[in-house]
């Protein structure tokens, strides 16, 4: 049941990948409380990052809950996943029930403003497996999304709304890198929780 977006689900990718964008799937009074909720309760810490060998902490904060302690390793620093608070449980149930996937674990990010941001990438981590499916929930401030073909640099962007939901697949993470860009148009905070699959 879709009840605030009646669109049908498009793939905003050209091609070689599947990236979904669904749209708003929760209320504005729903994405209101999950943002509070997850301000207050996460264990937030300064991302920490290696970029040619310099060891750098992000103003961005971030955190990782799963179904079990998982171990993740990205940028030569290892994290371990804590168990689901009672809020990430029912997230994770709506983001299942939409997209018909099931996903145990999630790494949330939180930019305090427009001036924070995340660089380039794909998740393509061993541990996610191949082909992996993602599907990235936002919250609070509207911020533009852009994926960019690795070998054509063709470039294609999505606003990602308050309480909307874009899932990528297929081969996606094999094809294209993506980003979220700094902006000087945004001084509220986003809240993002990518449900992912860790295989291992
Ligand atoms: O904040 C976003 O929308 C993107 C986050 C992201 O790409 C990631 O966590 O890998
Ligand atoms: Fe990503």
């Amino acid at each position: 049941m879709d009840l605030f977006n009646t669109d049908p689900i498009v793939n905003i990718l050209p091609a070689d990948g599947i990236a979904h964008y669904y749209g708003k799937i929760l209320s504005v009074t729903d994405a209101r409380y999950y943002l509070d909720q997850l301000l207050q309760t996460i264990e937030w810490k300064n991302d920490e990052v290696v970029i040619f060998g310099k060891h750098i902490v992000t103003k961005r904060m971030a955190a990782w809950y799963g179904d079990e302690k998982f171990e993740y390793t990205y940028s030569n620093t290892t994290k371990q996943a804590l168990l689901w608070t009672s809020d990430l449980l029912k997230l994770k149930t709506l983001v299942e029930q939409t997209t018909g996937s099931t996903f145990n674990s999630c790494l949330l990010n939180l930019y305090h403003t427009g001036d924070e941001g995340m660089s380039w990438h794909s998740d393509d981590e061993k541990a996610l497996g191949p082909n992996t499916e993602i599907a990235s929930l936002s919250l609070g401030a509207e911020r533009k999304f852009s994926f960019r073909h690795k070998q054509t640099k063709q470039i294609t962007s999505v606003i990602l709304e308050n309480g909307s939901l874009l899932v990528m697949k297929g081969t996606t993470q094999t094809y294209w890198h993506h980003a979220l860009p700094k902006t000087k148009k945004v001084s509220r905070p986003r809240v993002n929780l990518t449900f992912r699959r860790i295989v291992l």
